[in-house]
């Protein structure tokens, strides 16, 4: 479980988060949406320690993850707008055991979590392919197959359909459903709810670094116009 306690980060003079408070629970598909600028990447940045609070909190599992990093990123998995941005390896295969390698694990633990991570988002039999040569949407499954091969609670994507085309974004879409289906917590960033709004258990909508919705679908529906984040 995730716990956002009062963050605040700041830019210089700026305010990106103002003052969030946020439970994310075990094996929910929560959709944090938003208009651009409104804080959303610096946010979820948190939640794996990629950046400290100025004030305020988040702990992952009870420890902050500002204080141990380690255990929050082996916890909250992430993939970023651009999956390029997270490649360490040429291959696909190579890439996704990166992460366990570097927990120390044993090479046949190593090889079952590749696999299982490969099959997981239905990209099995392709570990020796190039990365580089990949679709868009085959190269964010393979990030995302990088975060999973962590086993973690958490899994959050920022913005994990930006610039894929209809398929493609239906296919990944489809893959995350079943993640969470089966117990992993997913947090998907978005400016885009068409394919969310009903799949979601809960609906975020981060506003000038507050969050000014936190409901279920159904709820959230209704708010959604006075926010650049509407389902057409
Ligand atoms: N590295 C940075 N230095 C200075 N200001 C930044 C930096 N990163 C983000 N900001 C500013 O902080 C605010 C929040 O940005 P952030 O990227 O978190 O929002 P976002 O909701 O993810 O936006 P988008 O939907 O456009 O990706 C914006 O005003 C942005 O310009």
């Amino acid at each position: 479980m995730i716990r956002v306690e009062r963050l605040v980060h700041r830019y210089g003079e700026a305010t990106a988060v103002d003052g969030v408070n946020l439970t994310l629970p075990d094996g929910e598909y929560v959709v944090l949406a938003g208009p651009n600028g409104s804080g959303k990447t610096t946010l979820v940045r948190h939640l794996n320690a990629l950046l400290s609070p100025d004030e305020g909190r988040v702990l992952v599992n009870g420890t902050e993850a500002a204080e141990n990093p380690v255990a929050a990123r082996t916890a909250v998995g992430m993939t970023f707008q651009d999956p390029r941005d997270g490649f360490v390896a040429a291959t696909v295969g190579a890439d996704v055991a990166f992460g366990p390698e570097n927990l120390g694990l044993a090479h046949e633990e190593i090889d079952r979590r590749v696999r299982h991570a490969l099959d997981a988002v239905n990209m099995q039999g392709r570990a020796d392919d190039r990365v580089d040569a990949l679709s868009g949407g085959e190269q964010m499954r393979v990030a995302i197959a990088g975060a999973l091969a962590m086993e973690p609670d958490h899994l959050i994507l920022d913005e994990p359909f930006a610039g894929l085309d209809w398929p493609a974004r239906r296919e990944v879409f489809e893959r995350l459903r079943a993640l969470a289906r089966d117990g992993t917590a997913v947090l998907v960033v978005t400016h885009d709810l068409r394919d969310h709004i009903d799949a979601a258990d809960r609906v975020l909508v981060l506003s000038a670094g507050e969050i000014a919705v936190d409901a279920p679908p159904e709820q959230a529906r209704d708010r959604l116009a006075e926010f650049d984040v509407r389902p057409p």
